[in-house]
């Protein structure tokens, strides 16, 4: 029977950076993990073991160092475009490329006190991670997806959920007054051309928030949908938002056995099973998005 090669890519993953940048005793620093994916002309090493083709993983990984050396790493969209070109304009057996990359965020310790106070002593920051995706193609073309994951938010009212399907395996009660709390992973494609990324960032999470407090949730659904339309009426760059919300359920507790009334203040926070809901939501006119999702 025939075998032929299907689709495929090489490249390095996660490979670790932190960039200081010193501005006089103050400093800033980059946390970020970058990944590259390369295909092209890969028939040969696959089926050959020609290696002539191949940019190996190890100068992938070099020239992430480099590069963060030579032009600095300010919004990770436009370090990732930056990497992707390179590779598709340097290698005439590379086609395509795929860069992501995650940026964890660090607060400054406050006080001027000691050593490093205010100046360059750093605490990881409990706020979400920060993600893009890129592609160029030899044809020329690139595709932005930015996206945050770990966004961890509760209303402690606001939500009810009721109105559902009963069948015979159906046990849940409807509730006018619920937790809803949930891990919001959201990523957002940009329209072709530059976006001014930091700004778009710190607006996109800005509505996701907004969203998210204001509105009066029916169901974790409608929220996500709420979520998205705000981003999309708010950033014209933004042209379609993907969002995974686990529904981190919390269960009134039962205190009757110890004689006590729970009037919705003590719950279980299970950590599973727990409900998926996914949705994209996007402008009707949206141009294509070939491979920006992949
Ligand atoms: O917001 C919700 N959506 C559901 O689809 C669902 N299903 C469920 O058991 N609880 C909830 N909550």
């Amino acid at each position: 029977m025939p075998v032929v090669l299907g689709p495929n890519r090489y490249g390095k993953a996660e490979t670790r950076l932190v960039r200081v940048v010193r501005d006089g005793d103050v400093h800033h620093i980059k946390d970020v993990t970058v990944g590259s994916a390369l295909s092209g002309d890969m028939e040969a090493v696959h089926l050959t073991g020609d290696n002539a083709a191949v940019l190996p993983t190890d100068t992938q990984k070099n020239t992430v160092y480099a590069f963060a050396r030579k032009h600095g790493v300010a919004q990770i969209e436009d370090f990732a475009i930056l990497l992707a070109r390179h590779y598709v304009d340097s290698q005439p057996t590379v086609h395509h490329a795929r860069v992501e990359i995650e940026e964890y965020f660090w607060d400054r310790i406050p006080g001027a006190s000691g050593a490093g106070g205010g100046r360059h002593s750093f605490v990881r920051s409990g706020r979400e991670t920060r993600t893009c995706v890129v592609h160029h193609d030899r044809d020329g073309s690139t595709t932005v997806v930015s996206g945050l994951k770990d966004l961890v938010v509760l209303n402690s009212t606001g939500s009810e959920f009721s109105g559902f399907v009963q069948d015979e395996y159906t046990t849940l009660k409807p509730t006018g007054d619920r937790v809803l709390a949930t891990e919001v992973s959201a990523r957002w494609r940009h329209l072709p051309g530059a976006s001014p990324y930091g700004e778009s960032y710190d607006e996109v999470r800005r509505c996701l928030l907004g969203a998210f407090a204001e509105t009066y949730s029916l169901s974790l659904q409608q929220t996500l949908y709420a979520m998205g339309e705000r981003v999309l009426n708010t950033r014209k760059e933004v042209c379609e938002v993907r969002l995974a919300m686990p529904n981190k359920h919390h269960f009134l507790v039962d205190l009757t056995p110890f004689g006590l009334d729970n009037p919705n203040e003590v719950f279980y926070a299970a950590d599973r099973p727990y409900g998926l809901i996914e949705g994209s939501v996007l402008r009707d006119d949206t141009p294509d998005a070939r491979f920006a999702w992949e």
